[in-house]
């Protein structure tokens, strides 16, 4: 048996145009959408992300800024800039690329993000009412892996979800996520002890630790559904999942691919939620501008 692949490429191509259209027609009100994109890191999967995320703007008709602080910037200035850019009406969404340098940590700088800026649902305020169940946008690779699984029909309620990774930016929001799609959580760490028992007793697998093949044949149950949210780059100029695709494919249900899974899903909606956020603040200038001119 080899599992199926569980491509992230249809879905994320659908979530595109669909923006794209959106886009243009806030561009034709007079808003275009804009996204800032502080960058305070030298991590090559940020920069392989920032690339994607520029590109797909440009072809959804979307402004993308990218703000590079260097990955030497300090906590403060980082702050600064995102409380600037959540200061600036003309940007709709504000997004801190991770990792960050020694002594700045996403969890507190976040906050300075504007609770409807914040795209990539990095503020603790987000977070906390995704947790609470209330409207607030989602990580979007937390998001990812979510739609990604409904797109290809697998059905979470009822069934044991074993996240491995519990990153704000990942293992979090999505165990939150999945709760919320009634299926039974059970989060995984650095310290869990036999990780491979835990997880070879879950349905699916969520691998969002950022080790190349930490996930083996052994750490899954046959036939179960692996959702690979790794992007570690190789020495080749390539990328790896956090599965060691070679060992799991035998024994998986089905598997996501790495490239070409939850990745491109992730830009995706990324850009969906600017589009989103701009339309939201549109609505509300132009009522601004209804009730000024009445
Ligand atoms: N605040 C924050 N949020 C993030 O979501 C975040 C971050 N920081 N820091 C860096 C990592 C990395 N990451 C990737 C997302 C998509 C691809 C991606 O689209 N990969 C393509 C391959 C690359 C391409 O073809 O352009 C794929 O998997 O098919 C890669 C990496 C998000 N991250």
């Amino acid at each position: 048996m080899s599992a199926a692949v569980l491509s992230g490429k249809e879905l994320s191509e659908a979530i595109r145009a669909e923006t794209a259209s959106e886009a243009a027609e806030l561009a034709a009100a007079g808003i275009p959408p804009r996204l800032a994109v502080v960058i305070a890191t030298a991590d090559e999967s940020s920069a392989w992300y920032v690339r994607s995320i520029a590109r797909a703007a440009e072809k959804a008709g979307i402004v993308c800024d990218l703000v590079d602080l260097g990955p030497d910037a300090a906590a403060g200035t980082i702050r600064e800039t995102l409380a600037e850019l959540s200061g600036d009406p003309v940007v709709h969404g504000v997004i801190l690329q991770t990792p960050l340098p020694g002594g700045a940590a996403l969890e507190d700088l976040a906050s300075a993000i504007a609770f409807e800026k914040d795209v990539d649902g990095a503020s603790p305020l987000s977070l906390g009412r995704l947790a609470a169940g209330l409207p607030a946008f989602a990580p979007a690779t937390a998001e990812a892996v979510v739609a990604l699984l409904d797109h290809h029909a697998i059905e979470l309620s009822g069934r044991h979800a074993a996240v491995v990774g519990r990153s704000t930016v990942v293992g979090k929001p999505a165990a939150h996520l999945l709760l919320d799609r009634n299926a039974t959580v059970t989060v995984c760490h650095s310290r869990t002890a036999d990780l491979a028992a835990v997880t070879s007793a879950a349905d699916i697998v969520v691998a969002a630790v950022g080790r190349a093949g930490l996930i083996t044949a052994e750490h899954v149950r046959p036939g179960a559904v692996v959702v690979d949210v790794g992007t570690n780059p190789t020495a080749e100029g390539g990328l790896v999942g956090d599965v060691d695709a070679g060992s799991v494919r035998g024994r998986a249900g089905a598997l996501t691919p790495v490239p070409g899974g939850v990745g491109p899903v992730t830009t995706a909606l990324l850009l969906r939620h600017t589009v989103r956020a701009a339309a939201r603040t549109g609505g509300a200038a132009a009522r601004v501008g209804r009730e000024g001119s009445g």
